[in-house]
């Protein structure tokens, strides 16, 4: 393979190159990097060009250390070698992995070239650096941190000079290497351009583990993945940039890192700085089409450019809850959903770092306020972010269905209870959210005897579904929740204390909307996700239009605030969202709760309807007369069906037919 004057001759070129100055033929900037790295092997390492032994190879004590050190990062790079390794074992390559000390550490032969491939020192444990070796792919590519190509005659020491080997170094989010992917050959044409191929899959294979790995070093961070197509988002990234929860970049893959956070004499620290939006708008919008890319643009150069974001691992936050540390607003609670609800009022701060605390532990929890305030959304957040988060959430609002209902519903019956159509038998919510969090919303609405039920299985840890023999055994988590005063009710003898003092182990009060320091923010953040639902990223709100929408006083919270921005979008036909484009009775609703006035020029535009009295079907005057009587009634409590039914003699079940049939729409329920 290698004769006498074949060596001879190679070792006359590497000194006239690398002593007498004399150039490579084809002066290309690879022949230089070559002409360079000769020079180190000869001058710096005194490699002997002439010497024909097989390279050195580590003990197993000491490749079994290199292994270790190494041990994450092979686990991922395993995959992209194999992947390598079936598309070039038909054309006789082996594929290695060295370290960053140019260390074999992990291998893959050719089976019918095994003991040939061993015996030239392809196997595990070889060492490839350039101190070891002088010019070959491994070490130079580690040398000057690039791929390269190093092609027969073009290696330093004589026993290498029939191989070619392609190889690409692998860089960690630190930007310092990790390790070299390398494809090399015993035999291949004298011409250097037929590897060109497999030098282009090797580089490619280095890069996608690269990026495999920077996803994994930095999954306790938000991860954007950014591409120009978003069509091939899920399978092809350009860039990968990850940041905390302040919206700081903490580091993205090498393309990112030169690209996009260093750019000339510019770098940008923040999502803010790079893009024309900040963190909050990207995970506003990531909530509101989850799994669909977001278009973006690059603040200096104006470029479009689509996103996918990831939140961060989840799991690996959860033990600095579980082990008490004080929760971090901008930690935990992002990657788990409670990042979207608290915009920046104090009391949402407090409540948020609270539930972060309780998450974990088996405390039953209440929430407290008014309808449309976030109940259900703030007790799917503290499910997310516990660790029954791979349970099932179950919710269940005792207002909404009859109360003949609740109890099949809840406890679930067995094959053969009723007679009829609904025979089959069902598991009931309680058995349904087993492990989980079961979400009993308007528990105040709760029937006194399923009450004493729910109480009984709170208890006993075990449900008996109706018509069943033997109970099941259940683990229950009960997040509750209602706009009534519980403890009156429970004065009043309609809530049973007993239950009361099971269910209200952490209280919750959710502030109502007007009183939220941060109702503009929330505005804005609705306003962003419905308009992006809707396609219409460009929508804004003129100016008065947002003052009269902080000013107002929102009876039915963000639920109400959430559809009245949607039918606004779904309306304007411009890009400025105007007071004209809200529902007409949105500012002559129910009376302002907060008393505040609303600017005069927010109202202007077409004359509004009054409330309630659009689209009214034929009514006789006499339920004319009902309906107002309901109406006020409703106003004056707050919209609380319970109590506002009693106070008319009327049950509830029928209080609720004559919403229906008269046409009332409570203003949290009210849809287009
Ligand atoms: N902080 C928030 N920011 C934006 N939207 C929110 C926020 N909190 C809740 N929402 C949205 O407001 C609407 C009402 O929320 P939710 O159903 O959780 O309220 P609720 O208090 O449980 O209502 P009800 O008492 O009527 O059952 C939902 O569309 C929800 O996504």
């Amino acid at each position: 393979m290698r004769g006498h004057g074949e060596i001879a001759r190679h070792v006359e070129r590497v000194v006239e190159v690398v002593e007498k100055g004399v150039s490579l033929p084809r002066h290309t900037a690879a022949q230089d990097r070559l002409a360079r790295s000769w020079k180190r092997s000869l001058s710096n390492y005194q490699v002997d060009p002439s010497l024909a032994s097989t390279p050195q190879v580590v003990t197993a004590q000491e490749l079994r250390e290199h292994r270790d050190r190494l041990d994450a990062f092979m686990r991922i790079a395993r995959e992209g070698l194999d992947r390598l390794h079936e598309q070039l074992l038909p054309s006789n390559y082996c594929v290695l992995l060295t370290d960053a000390s140019g260390v074999t550490v992990d291998f893959r032969t050719v089976p019918s070239l095994d003991r040939e491939l061993r015996g030239e020192g392809f196997r595990n444990g070889t060492r490839w650096s350039e101190r070891d070796e002088g010019t070959c792919g491994v070490g130079t590519s580690l040398a000057d941190g690039q791929p390269i190509l190093v092609h027969r005659g073009e290696h330093f020491r004589s026993h290498n000079i029939a191989f070619t080997c392609s190889s690409a170094p692998i860089f960690g989010i630190d930007d310092r290497p990790l390790a070299v992917l390398d494809a090399s050959a015993l035999y291949s044409p004298e011409n250097r351009d037929s590897q060109m191929l497999v030098f282009q899959m090797v580089v490619e294979k280095a890069r996608l583990i690269e990026d495999a790995f920077a996803f994994h070093s930095l999954r306790d961070y938000w991860i954007l993945q950014l591409g120009r197509t978003p069509e091939l988002m899920n399978v092809h990234t350009d860039y990968l940039l990850a940041f905390d929860d302040a919206g700081l970049f903490v580091g993205g893959n090498r393309r990112a890192r030169k690209e996009l956070l260093q750019r000339g004499s510019r770098s940008a620290s923040t999502v803010s700085d790079l893009f024309e939006c900040s963190a909050n708008d990207l995970l506003a919008a990531a909530h509101a089409r989850p799994g669909q890319a977001i278009p973006l643009r690059i603040t200096d150069s104006g470029e479009r450019i689509f996103g996918l974001l990831r939140a961060p691992d989840a799991r690996r936050r959860a033990p600095a809850n579980l082990a008490g540390d004080t929760p971090d607003l901008n930690g935990c609670n992002e990657a788990r959903g409670f990042g979207h609800l608290a915009t920046g009022d104090s009391r949402v701060r407090t409540n948020v770092q609270r539930a972060l605390k309780v998450a974990n532990r088996d405390i039953p929890v209440m929430l407290l306020g008014e309808t449309g305030t976030g109940k259900e959304a703030f007790a799917k957040a503290i499910h997310d972010c516990s660790s029954r988060h791979k349970q099932p959430f179950v919710a269940l609002n005792c207002a909404a269905i009859p109360e003949t209902l609740i109890e099949s519903e809840l406890f679930g019956y067995r094959d053969g209870a009723f007679t009829g159509a609904r025979s089959k038998g069902a598991r009931g919510k309680i058995i349904q959210s087993d492990g989980g969090t079961l979400f009993l919303d308007e528990i105040g609405d709760m029937p006194l005897q399923l009450q004493s039920r729910l109480l009984r299985v709170l208890a006993e840890g075990e449900v008996l579904p109706l018509g069943a023999e033997q109970p099941t055994p259940v683990q229950l988590h009960i997040v509750c929740a209602t706009h009534q005063d519980l403890p009156t009710l429970v004065e009043e003898g309609r809530f049973r204390e007993d239950l009361y003092y099971r269910l209200n182990g952490a209280v919750f009060m959710l502030p109502p909307l007007r009183e939220r320091e941060d109702i503009g923010t929330v505005i804005d953040r609705v306003l962003e996700e419905e308009a992006i639902a809707m396609g219409r990223d460009s929508l804004r709100l003129a100016p008065e239009t947002r003052d009269a929408l902080i000013r107002h006083g929102w009876p039915g919270n963000i639920r109400q605030l959430r559809h009245a921005m949607r039918y606004a979008c779904a309306i304007c036909e411009s890009t400025l969202l105007h007071a004209s484009h809200f529902p007409p009775d949105l500012f002559f609703g129910p009376r302002l709760m907060s008393g505040r006035p609303v600017r005069e020029e927010a109202l202007r535009g077409p004359v509004p309807a009054p409330q309630q009295t659009e689209a009214l079907p034929q009514l006789k005057e006499k339920d004319l007369r009902l309906r107002e009587l309901m109406l006020e009634t409703l106003r004056r409590n707050q919209w609380q069906v319970t109590v506002s039914a009693k106070e008319l003699g009327l049950s509830r079940a029928t209080f609720y037919r004559k919403l229906t049939r008269l046409n009332i729409v409570p203003p949290n329920r009210r849809d287009f």
